[in-house]
């Protein structure tokens, strides 16, 4: 049986030793370059702070339809930002699974717009973006050094977003609703198979779980809620920036009719980190990644983006 995603302590990384610090780049970047996936525990982000995301976002989800309909994606000037309902985004391309029982709050970061009647939402949502940022920091130091890279070269080309650039980086907070008893849930997840089109992705699960990921030979595995930890996945950028080093894994939420979480809601939130648009991914010299030799040519970030939109919606 296939173990699952590995976890990764990060206390380390706030005392301030060198030697400690490459003994935790290691760690990390071996882990993520097994599958995609770790679980990041002693990151420092507050969990009384990550509770109050979880508690307010269901007061957004809980808000009537008319006004949930005002902030509605379709509605706003600004489409990076505003509720995605049940129906209108599928993720995965399996034309067999086309329908995704959940509905999202998406708040891109260049350009966030919050319903002005839930404050405590926002503030909730703007110190956890705080502190993932200051994550990020961490992160993308810790992978430069795994595969021996200018250690700043991830952070610089995450995106300042600035008010002239184009950057997809968002907070997006997820509810999946309970199904009834008279529901059919054929043809039908919860999320669908795909791989995040990101540098990386911080995902925050509550206890219902049903996430998997899929290892290397095929086979899925759970990636079940580990109290107090995040996930970070590897996302497509990262992938094709690093020759497939770190690989962007497939992971999914099933619904099927003998699984006892699907009369649950389940809450989860996300942050995905994009490099400004115009940003170049050009792929790393494969001598510095344990000659991992597979082939990927630059592109940018919109033209790896702006498919995958059209696709999902
Ligand atoms: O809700 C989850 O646990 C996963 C969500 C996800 O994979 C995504 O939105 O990209
Ligand atoms: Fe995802």
């Amino acid at each position: 049986m296939a173990i699952g995603p590995a976890q990764v302590d990060l206390s380390s990384a706030f005392i301030g030793d060198d030697n400690k610090l490459t003994e935790l780049a290691h760690v990390l970047g071996n882990s993520l370059h097994d599958l995609g996936i770790v679980y990041l525990v002693g990151h420092g982000i507050d969990l009384k702070l990550i509770d109050r995301v979880f508690d307010t976002s269901k007061e957004l989800f809980d808000l009537p339809a008319e006004t949930k309909k005002k902030y509605s994606k379709n509605n706003l000037l600004n489409h990076f930002s505003g509720f995605a309902e049940i129906g209108i985004e599928t993720l995965g391309t399996d034309p067999e699974n086309t329908f995704e029982l959940k509905e999202a709050f998406d708040i891109s970061i260049p350009r966030p717009v919050f319903p002005d009647i839930l404050p405590e939402f926002q503030n909730a949502v703007q110190e956890c973006t705080t502190a993932i940022e200051n994550l990020k920091e961490i992160i993308f130091k810790l992978l430069a050094k795994a595969i021996n890279i200018d250690e700043n070269i991830f952070l610089n080309n995450s995106g300042k977003y600035s008010d002239d650039a184009q950057n997809y980086t968002a907070f997006r907070a997820l509810r999946y609703p309970q199904v009834p008893e008279d529901y059919t849930v054929t043809n039908k997840t919860r999320c669908a198979e795909h791989y995040d089109w990101t540098i990386v992705t911080f995902l925050f699960q509550d206890s219902v779980g049903g996430l998997e990921v899929k290892t290397q030979d095929g086979t899925w595995i759970d990636a079940n809620p580990l109290p107090g930890s995040i996930i970070l996945f590897a996302g497509e950028i990262l992938e094709a920036w690093t020759r497939g080093y770190f690989p962007a894994v497939y992971h999914r939420i099933l619904l099927s009719e003998e699984d006892e979480r699907l009369r649950r809601d389940r809450y989860s939130f996300g942050y995905f980190i994009f490099p400004d648009d115009d940003f170049v991914v050009n792929p790393f010299d494969k001598t510095k990644l344990l000659q991992n030799d597979s082939t990927f040519t630059p592109v940018t970030v919109r033209s790896l983006i702006q498919g995958h939109v059209s696709q999902a919606y």
